[in-house]
């Protein structure tokens, strides 16, 4: 399955800029997720790599072609860019039946494509299975009544699906069954005696036939413009549904189905074609939580058994967590991460990529000090001076001045041409038990001296030798785990806490932060400086 290169990808209407000079390499076979908030962009990036919608600025390439591109005026459309489609309104058609709905797609398909000679194919897939005698007759023996009298229906799938045959093949297997023509010996000697005649008719003509019984004439693979041949769509509508498991409902209308039901089949239908890439556009949004837990199960399962690359669209954090093999974290229309889920979660770039992963969110500490040898000292909470030890980073000056130079570097871009939407830095929330008003520092008047001291909820360590002391505010027990709210002043820490364990509202408890994961920010440039270890040096 194919790289997808995106370089300066940029979409504009008039002054607003809804995905703002995007570069990205989306490996083969990977699973990205375009995560962010609402309006952030991440419909317009799928939108634009699909072909559905034209970019204002830079190039697309999808396995080696380009499919777009600004300068050179390439725009191949959606249609010739071989990639499906799975959106939350999957809409199945009421009145065709499930097989109907998944193969009628296919019907339509008109490209160059090999020749095959199916009946060659089909007749040496019977050959096999009528070599292994015994176990074609246990098969079907399984789908006997009471009364010895086979169930065609459920043996007709139970052959397909059993040897990965089409519906014609099974349909003349049991025709051979039913029939007590079963001599096994005869049909075998026949279907060879058929083949070979057909090869022979091949040779006449100067063709001989591939092992995947594609033919071929002068060295050269046979390609026609032609539709697809119903044995082909029969086979693949096969190995779709097996794949989505709904073999079983071949025949049922969509409202015979349940939800996660119809969303199979709505994905068996995209994956028919065999797209190079498949977009999904919040396919799951429409569900209820059990089965959307079920459904990204199944997802992680066919981007696996497919082999595919899949682009999905999302906005739930959890959802981009736990499928993707890459997150790709926009805001605003501006790249800013783009990694593993779990290097995202430990090492956020900046402070928004901190706060939008991770639920319960991470706790943001705002802090004032200075850096002095390989240690930052710092005050925060209006009261409490600690220190924060730093793992594997030293030059804080340096770092600042380069970080300083890279947000202005993106400043001189931003003000080069009208962006109506990005003037705005990231307002990131302090948790605090009463609003105050009037102390937020404007962000011209932050400077090397100010930083953001960055906690997940599970490094807050509740423990009766905890140098911190607090009283505690809520406490939410599931059984797994329990969430607890701890006041310190006015300020609030977000702590979970794994096991059977509650908390009384209002008791004092110690904490600490026996991590060395804490992660520290300057407050000017909302950068990520480094890991480290915050500890309590005194409390005033
Ligand atoms: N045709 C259009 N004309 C003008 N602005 C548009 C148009 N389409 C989208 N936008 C704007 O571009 C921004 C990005 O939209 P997009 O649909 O990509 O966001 P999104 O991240 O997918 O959001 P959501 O999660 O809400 O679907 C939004 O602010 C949107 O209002």
């Amino acid at each position: 399955m194919p790289e997808i290169i995106l370089k300066n990808l940029t979409k504009r209407w008039n002054g607003f800029y809804a995905v703002d000079n995007l570069n990205l390499v989306i490996e083969d076979n990977s699973f990205i997720t375009l995560l962010g908030p609402s309006g952030c962009g991440k419909t317009t990036t799928l939108r634009m790599i699909a072909g559905l919608e034209t970019p204002t600025e830079g190039s697309i390439q999808i396995g080696g072609v380009t499919v777009f591109d600004s300068e050179k005026g390439i725009n191949i459309p959606a249609n010739k860019r071989k990639v499906g489609f799975l959106f939350q309104n999957y809409a199945l058609w009421p009145n065709m039946t499930v097989y109907e709905n998944i193969s009628f797609g296919l019907k339509n398909i008109k490209e160059e494509m090999p020749v095959y000679d199916f009946v060659i194919m089909n007749n040496n897939r019977m050959i096999e299975i009528l070599n292994r005698m015994q176990e074609f007759t246990n098969v079907l023996k399984d789908c006997e009544d009471a009364d010895g009298k086979l169930i065609v229906n459920t043996a007709k799938l139970k052959l397909i699906d059993k040897y990965q045959i089409s519906q014609y093949t099974a349909t003349t297997l049991m025709d051979y069954y039913q029939n007590k023509k079963l001599d096994s010996k005869e049909i075998i000697t026949n279907l060879l005696s058929a083949n070979n005649k057909r090869i022979d008719e091949y040779k006449a003509k100067f063709i001989s036939i591939t092992e995947d019984y594609r033919l071929i004439k002068d060295g050269k693979i046979i390609v026609k413009n032609r539709k697809l041949d119903k044995e082909e769509i029969d086979l693949r509508v096969r190995e779709v549904s097996r794949i989505v498991k709904i073999g079983m409902f071949m025949d049922r209308y969509p409202n015979e189905l349940s939800g996660g039901q119809q969303q199979r089949v709505a994905i068996a239908r995209t994956l028919a074609p065999k797209p190079q890439v498949l977009f999904m556009d919040e396919p799951l949004s429409n569900l209820d939580a059990k089965l959307r837990l079920e459904m990204r199960t199944e997802l992680q399962r066919l981007h696996i058994e497919t082999n595919s690359t899949f682009i999905y669209v999302t906005h739930d954090q959890l959802e981009a967590m736990t499928l993707s093999t890459k997150i790709c974290l926009l805001e605003n229309g501006l790249l800013q991460q783009y990694e593993k889920p779990l290097s995202i979660y430990e090492k956020p770039t900046n402070l928004f990529v901190s706060d939008f992963i991770g639920t319960p969110s991470i706790n943001l500490i705002n802090a004032h000090g200075v850096y002095q040898k390989d240690v930052f000292n710092l005050t925060i909470w209006d009261d409490h001076t600690v220190q924060f030890i730093p793992k594997n980073f030293k030059n804080y000056e340096q770092w600042y001045k380069q970080s300083l130079s890279e947000v202005s570097e993106n400043m001189k871009k931003v003000y080069k041409v009208e962006k109506a939407n990005k003037d705005r830095a990231f307002q990131y929330p302090i948790a605090k038990i009463t609003e105050e008003y009037g102390s937020i520092k404007e962000d011209n008047q932050l400077n090397e001296q100010d930083f953001v001291i960055g906690v997940r909820p599970e490094f807050l360590n509740i423990n009766d030798k905890g140098a911190f002391s607090g009283e505690i505010y809520s406490s939410m027990p599931t059984g797994m785990e329990t969430t607890v709210r701890v006041n310190v002043g006015n300020y609030l820490l977000t702590g979970v806490v794994f096991g059977d364990v509650t908390f009384e509202i209002g008791s004092k408890i110690n904490f600490d932060f026996d991590t060395e994961n804490i992660l520290i920010f300057s407050r000017k440039t909302q950068k990520l400086i480094c890991k480290g270890q915050l500890i309590l040096t005194s409390e005033n």
